[in-house]
């Protein structure tokens, strides 16, 4: 594999390396994917919570947006954290500038150590300004819950959450299951055509899950950019967390983080 595609990650940053853009990058490097970048926001942030959020205004959210798409051709973009509408906004509108092959959207709204990532106005704008532009959809459990406002106890809730954020304009919808209590962690996918899924693998009894939701979309972005259609993209992403998960680094006090390192062994790609 000689070809470094372009992926770009508009997100927050996590000054515990764990989470946000910092996962984005190590995991779209570890899928041999040249990640770019529009910083959202800072975070000071660690393994056990967020100290304090710092945003970028929106001239400058403009101005990576322009220097970023002068000059690489980038091939599919995810959003993580956005902090609240005034910033969706400004997203949105790069996005609709730019007009990227594939954008990703993981909704992240509340970090691992509870601190809020996006306010109610956020998440009322990403619902009907970013959701629209989402070539896929990445909530996990309660974020799906939110965005379909409806309460998901069972499989029959994640079906009919999905096609509610469906019908909100995402033309495909990942459901991740990592904040379930089952033997298994199943995710659901609903995609465009109408077929759906469930992916599955064991639950691994671990708190060194930062970062894992930001991994699964950067992820995507990074099959996505080598070629692969969404399809084959979501499995391979729900896969590199399968397998990386159950060898996660032994670092920080709190939800620590994931060994990207450990893929460079298997290079599929
Ligand atoms: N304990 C676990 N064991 C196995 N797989 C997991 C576990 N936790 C999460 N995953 C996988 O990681 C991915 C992300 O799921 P999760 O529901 O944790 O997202 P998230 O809450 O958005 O993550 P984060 O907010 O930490 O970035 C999914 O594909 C899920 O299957
Ligand atoms: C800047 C930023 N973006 C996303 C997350 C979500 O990750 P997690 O839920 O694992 O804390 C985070 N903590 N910080």
């Amino acid at each position: 594999m000689s070809q470094y595609p372009t992926g770009l990650t508009i997100a927050g940053t996590d000054s515990g390396g764990g989470a946000g853009m910092m996962a984005d990058i190590k995991t779209m490097q570890t899928l041999k994917t040249f990640a770019t970048s529009v910083i959202v926001g800072l975070t000071a942030q660690n393994t056990e919570g967020v100290q304090r959020i710092e945003t970028v205004d929106a001239a400058m959210i403009d101005a990576q947006f322009a220097s970023v798409a002068a000059d690489f051709d980038v091939r599919a973009a995810k959003t993580g954290a956005l902090f609240d509408a005034d910033h969706v906004q400004a997203v949105v509108r790069n996005l609709a500038r730019f007009h990227f092959p594939v954008v990703v959207v993981d909704p992240v709204m509340v970090a691992k150590g509870g601190s809020h990532l996006l306010d109610e106005a956020g998440i009322a704008t990403l619902k009907t300004d970013l959701l629209p532009l989402a070539d896929v959809v990445t909530p996990n459990l309660p974020e799906a819950e939110l965005l379909a406002g409806r309460t998901i106890h069972n499989r029959v809730d994640v079906l009919n959450a999905a096609k509610q954020i469906q019908q909100l304009g995402a033309a495909n919808v990942v459901i991740k299951g990592g904040h379930g209590t089952d033997a298994v962690v199943a995710d659901y996918v609903k995609l465009a055509d109408g077929t759906d899924y469930w992916m599955e693998s064991p639950r691994v009894n671990t708190n060194r899950t930062h970062g894992t939701g930001d991994t699964l979309s950067s992820a995507i972005v990074s099959y996505v950019a080598h070629g692969m259609n969404l399809k084959q993209a979501i499995r391979q992403a729900h896969d590199y967390l399968a397998t990386i998960i159950p060898h996660p680094l032994p670092l920080g006090h709190g939800h620590g983080p994931l060994n990207h390192g450990l893929w460079e062994e298997h290079d599929e790609i």
